[in-house]
């Protein structure tokens, strides 16, 4: 059984974002006229060779062929695969056994019982990866090892300054890397006595050490994680070497990568085809430019698929406030338990790119506006007359239009109150990034979020107040 919806659909051609670079084999060929392309050539040839030296390795563990169609080479999101022979629509490109996938099984069993509290599989192949960095040039991994990116090449937010990472308070991906600090901060207290139990195994790590052997493990094995079996989760393979690593993310692309549980191995299928030298990619997941900088440290210049988080919490001092939490919570709306573990007054939704401002389409989520119905509500009688309502249909609270239409209104402008100030916040703050002509990468990715973001709060926006007119 395969894991992972097969390619939807087959094109016989994609546009790629980037122009594609020439594989890697003809860059070996040293250019005189330039240091600097004579200095990036003789990177590409290094990275040639160990490549090459990789594959067979790979190969030999395996036992079978890994793939002939592709070559590792450098494009302009860093290493890559580029097809080495025509490669048609179908074709499997690329098979690796689970059998040389390491697993988190490699997480030193003697270590287990220092651990203040369990850890995730991230962090177990984050020890995983510290042990062998130790080991240095005696570690099988050392030339890929040598060659991840520094802390200081890594760009997800968790890596920001606080000065960077004021370009983006408006986002609710500044409050999320904030949370996840404190997750890898926890992680790491849970381990750290078991670290230092075993200096001759880590030697002395750091909470940045451990940081960016986290962030290292989870850049490079979610988009294998998202496909593969739990107890196959990445891997050492998967951290710094594994042919998986080298392919790169494309939104648009309808290969993704596939998990095979009868014949148990992990294969990416063509989905579309390929002249020799082109970039090979797959989609890692439908994920928005939030996801891409908190896990991967990149964005897109335009996705498609950017979402908003939205935090709606009733007013304190609506005298209704207990009965409508209470009310909500009953009917099972998204209810958060916050990080200390209390079940907090808020619910959390994820708004997308409204297509349509007509009314067609996606529309605002429905559990969204079931909330501010419930919200809107000023008196028992409402919010009685909504359970009874609910109970007579299909049990969900608030999902019809109401029938006093001024409530409706009202309820659907409360959103479009919480939407404007995010508007604001969005456009001031990209106001002020454009304004400088200095370029840095993490500006750019600050930009690509907020624009992403704003497209979609706008979108939402038009929805909104074409459905209030609609209705008045
Ligand atoms: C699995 S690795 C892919 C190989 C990587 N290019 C390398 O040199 O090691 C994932 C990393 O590649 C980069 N990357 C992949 N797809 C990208 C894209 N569409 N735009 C920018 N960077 C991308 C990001 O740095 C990401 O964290």
């Amino acid at each position: 059984m395969r894991f992972g919806s097969r390619i939807a659909h087959l094109r016989s051609h994609l546009p790629l974002p980037f122009p594609l670079s020439p594989p890697s084999y003809p860059r070996c060929k040293l250019s005189h006229s330039a240091s600097a392309a004579s200095a990036a050539a003789s990177k590409d040839c290094q990275l040639k060779e160990e490549s090459n030296e990789f594959l067979s390795w790979l190969q030999k563990k395996a036992g079978v062929e890994i793939s002939s169609m592709l070559s590792i080479g450098n494009s302009v999101y860093g290493r890559s695969l580029f097809a080495s022979k025509y490669i048609r629509a179908g074709d499997c490109i690329l098979k690796v056994p689970y059998n040389v996938q390491m697993t988190s099984d490699r997480f030193p069993s003697e270590i287990e019982p220092f651990l203040v509290h369990d850890v995730g599989n991230i962090s177990r192949l984050a020890v995983v990866l510290l042990a062998e960095q130790k080991l240095g040039q005696n570690s099988g991994w050392a030339t890929y090892i040598s060659n991840l990116p520094r802390k200081d090449e890594m760009h997800n937010t968790i890596f920001w300054s606080k000065d960077e990472l004021e370009m983006i308070r408006s986002s609710p991906v500044y409050q999320e890397t904030f949370d996840k600090k404190a997750y890898i901060v926890k992680e790491f207290s849970a381990l750290r006595p078991a670290l230092e139990h075993f200096p001759q195994t880590f030697g002395d790590v750091r909470l940045e050490d451990f940081m960016h052997a986290y962030a290292l493990v989870s850049s490079n094995c979610e988009l294998v994680s998202l496909m593969v079996p739990h107890s196959y989760i990445s891997s050492m393979g998967d951290l710094e070497g594994h042919i998986f690593d080298f392919l790169n993310h494309d939104g648009t692309s309808d290969a993704i990568l596939l998990s095979d549980e009868d014949n148990k191995i992990s294969e990416v299928i063509a989905d579309r085809d390929y002249d020799i030298g082109e970039q090979v990619m797959i989609r890692y997941g439908k994920f928005s430019n939030a996801t891409l900088l908190l896990d991967f440290g990149f964005t897109l210049p335009y996705n498609t698929y950017d979402q908003v988080q939205i935090w709606m919490d009733a007013p304190f001092h609506d005298p209704l406030y207990q009965i409508k939490l209470e009310l909500l919570q009953n009917h099972c709306l998204p209810r958060i338990v916050d990080a200390s573990g209390f079940n907090s007054s808020k619910s959390s939704f994820v708004i997308k790119e409204v297509k349509s401002t007509s009314g067609k389409g996606q529309g605002i989520p429905q559990a969204l506006r079931a909330y501010c119905r419930v919200l809107s509500a000023t008196s028992l009688e409402e919010l009685k007359a909504l359970t009874v309502e609910a109970a007579e249909n299909d049990g969900r609270l608030a999902r019809r239009t109401l029938t006093d239409r001024d409530r409706e209104i009202q309820a659907h402008r409360m959103l479009l109150s919480q939407f404007i100030p995010m508007i604001e916040d969005h456009d001031a703050a990209l106001k002020v990034l454009e304004s400088s002509n200095q370029f840095s990468v993490r500006r750019q990715m600050a930009k690509d979020l907020l624009k992403g973001e704003l497209r979609v709060l706008q979108s939402a926006c038009a929805w909104l107040t074409n459905y209030c007119e609609n209705i008045c």
